[in-house]
C-alpha cells in the first residue's frame, strides 16, 4: 500500500500519518507538495491513501481541501479522521533574533493561528506562505532573515533552532486530518458519516433537512456552508453525523434526505478518532 501525505518531512500531516499508520505493518510513504496535487495523485491511482488536514480548533476548515471534495474528487471517499494537538514554534538560523526577521513563512493556516503572537512580537515582519509548514523550514534556512512557523520536529530535522515554543493564538490547538480512498471503512459501532447537499432557495429547505437528523434522532458533529461556485449567494452543506451509512437509522435518513435536497453527495464514513 502507498500513502501519500503533505511534505516534505517534518510538517503535521506527517505527525497525523505516523499514528495512522503504526499499526499498519508494510506501507510506502510518499510526500507530497500541495492539497491539491494529493488529490490530484490519489484522483489518478498513483497512491492507494492520502492524509490531509481539514479543520483546525482556531481557523476552521481547510477550504482547499473541503472545496476539492465537494466539486473536483468525484471517487474518492473518507476512511479515516486523525485529531492531533497542534504546537508551533518560531524558528529560524542560529544568527537570528526577534529584532532582525525580515519575514515569517508558513502555512496560510499557521500564520493564522499565531496571529496575535506576531503582531504583539514581530510587527516589522512581512509574511510569506508556503505549502507546508516544513517547506516553510527549509525556505527559512536558505533565506536567512527568515524565522519559519512549524513543529519542533522540523527543526530538528533541518538543523534550526527554536526561538519561542507554543506561539499559537490559543493554547489547546488541535487539527482534525482525514483519510482519503477510493472505498470507505466498514462499520465498527463508533462510526461518523460525511456528506455534502445542496437544498433549494426556499423558505425552511434547510430547516426541513436537519429535521430529518433530529427526528431520527442523529447527533451533527459539523456543519459548514460553501459556495456552490454555479452562483453568486447559493451555496452547498458539509455535514458530519455520527453513525455510519450502512446502520439501519442512517440508511432511513439518507433516503428521506434524498426527497429534501438538489443534490447529495455521501463522502463516507469511518471510525471515530479515538
Ligand atoms: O503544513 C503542515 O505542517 C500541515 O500539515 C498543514 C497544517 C498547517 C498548520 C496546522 C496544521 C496543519
Amino acid at each position: 500500500m502507498r500513502i501519500c501525505y503533505l511534505g516534505p518531512q517534518g510538517t503535521f500531516s506527517e505527525k497525523a500519518l505516523l499514528i495512522y499508520t503504526k499499526d499498519i505493518k508494510k506501507c510506502d510513504i510518499e510526500e507530497v507538495s500541495s492539497i491539491p496535487d494529493i488529490i490530484s495523485r490519489l484522483s489518478s491511482n498513483a497512491c492507494d491513501e492520502a492524509i490531509v488536514p481539514i479543520e483546525n480548533s482556531i481557523e476552521g476548515s481547510v477550504n482547499v481541501t473541503l472545496d476539492m471534495l465537494i466539486n473536483d474528487a468525484e471517487d474518492l471517499m473518507i476512511k479515516g479522521e486523525i485529531i492531533i494537538p497542534i504546537s508551533h514554534c518560531l524558528i529560524a538560523c542560529d544568527f537570528i533574533d526577534l529584532s532582525n526577521i525580515r519575514y515569517i513563512i508558513s502555512h496560510p493556516q499557521a500564520l493564522a493561528q499565531c496571529r496575535q503572537f506576531i503582531k504583539e512580537n514581530i510587527p516589522q515582519a512581512r509574511l510569506i506562505t508556503a505549502e507546508s509548514t516544513a517547506k516553510a523550514v527549509l525556505e527559512a534556512k536558505y533565506k536567512g532573515t527568515a524565522a519559519a512557523i512549524g513543529n519542533e520536529r522540523s527543526a530538528e530535522i533541518y538543523g534550526m533552532k527554536i526561538l519561542t515554543r507554543d506561539i499559537q493564538d490559543v493554547k489547546e490547538n488541535y487539527t482534525r486530518f482525514i483519510v482519503l480512498s477510493h472505498k470507505d471503512s466498514e462499520i465498527t459501532g463508533n462510526d461518523k458519516t460525511s456528506l455534502v447537499f445542496s437544498v433549494s432557495n426556499t423558505p425552511g429547505s434547510l430547516y426541513k433537512v436537519l429535521g430529518v437528523f433530529a427526528d431520527e434522532n442523529i447527533n451533527m458533529t459539523k456543519i459548514e456552508s460553501r459556495p456552490s461556485r454555479r452562483k453568486f449567494g447559493e451555496y452547498v452543506f458539509w455535514v458530519d453525523i455520527e453513525g455510519h451509512r450502512c446502520d439501519n437509522h442512517i440508511v432511513t435518513v439518507l433516503n428521506k434526505l434524498n426527497g429534501k435536497t438538489d443534490f447529495l453527495k455521501i463522502l463516507g464514513s469511518y471510525p471515530k478518532f479515538k
